[in-house]
């Protein structure tokens, strides 16, 4: 199968503090692959470059070199122009949805405007908030309220629903659960996990946690210092860690945590593969 986003010898580098201070690599060659429908996890320490991977894919960071090649196309140095047409196609979910909404927009408009800005009719944009809300369990009163009217759940639901509305491939998806408390965390990741069924969507999903990483990545690279250390199937790099720093980082993870994840997603393998599959419970 041919790969939605590859990444390859990826550099990028920050300017030192002082006048002359010598810059800060950040990305040290960097490569990775994500197919179709799959989900890559992106694991790492803080500092070591995970935010900047999903920056650099979005247009956000200068890159130095290297290549980024999504559905055919190079785009490490795309136009603002062409970056905003890419947008249908390439979606971000942020850490903070306290901060990622616009507070003074109620969720409704929110939601219009990726539509709007692809040329869709205000009617059939409102008719298509009602579908997306639907889609992230939302009451359909929710278009006309304003972010702060919700709790970080529910307004992590609003940014998941924005960046569905126009039907990406692939959505960055960086620390979407961190900000979270830990019940609201379970129904926001189950939630993300059934629309990747449901549309086919691939995830670079970033996170320092690798419980979470193992339960929603079907393979996973390791990050550390700017390098990616290691890359395998989820399963054997977060059980059988070959990398001195996987192994490291394995063994900080709490093991009750990583069973847990592990069980949850065997369970929700076992009911996607029943044709009533779809399981996700809401949050507060
Ligand atoms: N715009 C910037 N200018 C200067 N330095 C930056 C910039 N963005 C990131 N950095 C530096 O690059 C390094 C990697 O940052 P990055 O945010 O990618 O790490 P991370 O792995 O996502 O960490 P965390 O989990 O703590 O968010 C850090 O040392 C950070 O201070």
């Amino acid at each position: 199968m041919n790969d939605l986003l590859t990444v390859e010898d990826l550099r990028v580098s920050f300017p030192g503090r002082g006048r002359r201070a010598p810059r800060t690599d950040v990305l040290k060659g960097v490569s990775l692959r994500i197919r179709p429908g799959e989900t890559l996890g992106l694991v790492g320490g803080s500092g070591s470059g995970k935010t900047t991977i999903g920056r650099a894919i979005l247009g956000l960071v200068p890159v130095r070199s290297g290549a980024i090649t999504f559905m055919g196309e190079r785009i490490e140095g795309a136009s603002a122009r062409r970056r905003r047409e890419l947008s249908r196609d390439l979606q971000v979910i942020f850490q903070d949805p306290y901060t990622s909404l616009n507070p003074s927009l109620t969720i409704g408009d929110t939601l219009s405007e990726p539509l709007l800005a692809q040329g869709i009719g205000r009617a059939e944009a409102r008719r298509r908030v009602g579908g997306l809300l639907d889609r992230v369990r939302l009451p359909a009163d929710a278009a006309d309220r304003l972010p702060r009217e919700f709790s970080g759940g529910q307004r992590q639901r609003v940014a998941i629903a924005r960046a569905l509305a126009v039907g990406p491939k692939l959505i960055v998806c960086d620390e979407p659960v961190s900000a979270l408390d830990l019940t609201t965390r379970q129904t926001v990741l189950d939630l993300l996990l059934e629309i990747q069924r449901q549309t086919g969507v691939s995830y670079l999903f970033v996170s320092h946690d690798l419980a979470v990483v193992r339960v929603m990545s079907h393979r996973v690279s390791v990050i550390h210092r700017g390098e990616i250390v290691e890359t395998g199937e989820a399963s054997t790099v977060t059980t059988r860690p070959e990398h001195d720093y996987t192994r490291r980082l394995v063994l900080a993870a709490p093991v009750a945590d990583v069973a847990r994840q592990r069980a949850r997603r065997e369970a929700f393998e076992r009911a996607s593969a029943q044709p009533s599959g779809a399981n996700t419970s809401t949050d507060r």
